[in-house]
């Protein structure tokens, strides 16, 4: 549950814009002290989830998505309000910190233990891991380096990795996009059986369709604010409209 939720990042040498040359330089060149610009992302947003729910989060780029899931995740801090959950919330997303110069089954191996399985538990579970993300497809990566990976297979073992336990709370940020489409079908099936283990699952995406097909709900966020709460097919029409203008 969230209530009343507002979280600014503050951003330091800030000159320039984020992302420029000069930005970039002037980071190198002096450290900015107290002061420095900040970005208000979420404003006063709240809603209520529910167990079984499965709720896509929708809203053009930098709206806030990312920023709302990372706080539900309880990595980043919220500036006021307050965001309660019932059970360990778990981030699966394109940022899930895995180690580029350990081959793929080691990072499944430390990703399980990291979750809070038994070392038996992982052994046990890694060969259904390995099968699901499809990783081998192509040959055997599961013991290469993930550097030698490209990065929808890299994202796919990440997902693996987090879908194959079950979670109280489980957030997924964009991982169905990076997938091909037989990965996405796979992963697609196993979000609407976590959510039927009376889990909550929220879903980053800018594909419509994968939001249509795996939530009932959906929460339009636009600068920050939240917009729209509702089924999913309500809040996408009006989310379409406003898209297209
Ligand atoms: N680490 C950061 N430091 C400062 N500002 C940030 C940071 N991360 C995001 N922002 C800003 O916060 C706002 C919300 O970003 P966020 O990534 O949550 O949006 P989003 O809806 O997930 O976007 P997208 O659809 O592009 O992934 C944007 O204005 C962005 O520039």
């Amino acid at each position: 549950m969230a209530e009343n939720v507002d979280i600014v990042y503050r951003v330091n040498g800030a000159k320039g814009g984020r992302g420029s040359a000069t930005a970039a330089l002037s980071r190198l060149v002096r450290r900015q002290g107290p002061g420095g610009r900040q970005v208000h992302a979420v404003r006063n947003v709240s809603f209520t989830a529910w167990r079984g729910e499965a709720i896509g989060l929708i809203g053009s780029n930098g709206s806030g998505k990312s920023t709302l899931l990372k706080a539900i995740a309880g990595l980043l801090p919220v500036e006021s309000g307050r965001i309660y959950t019932d059970g360990q919330p778990s981030l699966l997303g394109v940022n899930a910190a895995l180690m580029n110069d350990l081959t793929g089954e080691r990072n499944i191996e430390l990703g399980g233990l990291a979750m809070g399985m038994s070392r038996a538990e992982v052994r046990e579970r890694a060969p259904q891991i390995v099968e699901f993300s499809g990783i081998n497809e192509k040959g055997d990566f599961a013991s290469l380096p993930m550097r030698t990976y490209s990065s929808g297979m890299a994202a796919r073992l990440r997902f693996s990795i987090a879908a194959v336990k079950d979670h109280d709370v489980l957030l997924v940020d964009e991982a169905l996009a990076t997938g091909d489409a037989s990965f996405r079908k796979r992963s697609e099936a196993r979000i609407r059986q976590l959510r039927e283990q009376a889990g909550t699952v929220f879903l980053v995406s800018h594909s419509n369709k994968s939001i249509r097909d795996t939530c009932e709900r959906a929460l339009w966020l636009e600068h920050g604010e939240l917009r729209m709460d509702g089924p999913t097919a309500e809040v996408l029409r009006e989310y379409e409209k406003f898209s297209a203008r």
